[in-house]
């Protein structure tokens, strides 16, 4: 594939690719998590670390001159999406316990994986603004979400998430 040009010239030409591609990578990851959680005393919904997420991303684009209340609520999808993986996970193991991992891996250390997409995230939702404003968000957005199931081969579960992930990616903030 050609490299993408860089700066300005790919936020005009309005791909909301890497955007998708990230709440890809972020639903994906909600396996680890699932299989941390999984046997032990942490529940699938934290409301203390979905906070903190929520803090961070919005003083993250803060930083970049970006919009934090759009991020927040961009972010506040990436996290339900989360969790429909994680419920949708725990059904089957709860259903077919030998589908259950026999590796747990370390919460905290799935967590800084999370932190590293939500920075990356919220830099393609800045980068993202021009297409996210325009009247054809949404033709992007569900091409985004084909290709990125197609080329990441989402299963169902996996699909169903990113589109829990992605509504209000082209949703106006109030004037
Ligand atoms: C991913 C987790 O599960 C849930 C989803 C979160 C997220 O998507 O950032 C945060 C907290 C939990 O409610 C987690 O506990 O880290």
């Amino acid at each position: 594939a050609v490299a993408a040009p860089a700066g300005s010239a790919r936020v005009q030409q309005g791909t909301l690719r890497p955007l998708v591609d990230l709440s890809a990578q972020r639903v994906l990851v909600a396996d680890e998590v699932a299989a941390a959680k999984w046997g032990t005393d942490s529940p699938i919904d934290d409301p203390a670390r979905e906070r903190e997420v929520l803090e961070a991303v919005a003083r993250q684009a803060e930083e970049l001159g970006a919009d934090p209340v759009a991020t927040s609520r961009i972010f506040r999808d990436q996290i339900e999406a989360s969790k429909v993986v994680q419920r949708g996970l725990y059904g089957r193991w709860d259903a077919d316990p030998s589908q259950a991992p026999t590796e747990r891996p370390d919460l905290g250390r799935v967590r800084l994986e999370i932190n590293r997409i939500n920075g990356e995230l919220v830099r393609a939702i800045a980068d993202s603004a021009a297409v996210r404003e325009s009247p054809s968000c949404v033709g992007h957005l569900t091409a985004g979400a084909a290709a990125v199931v197609h080329g990441r081969r989402l299963d169902p579960l996996h699909t169903v998430a990113l589109g829990r992930s992605l509504p209000s990616v082209c949703e106006r903030g109030a004037p």
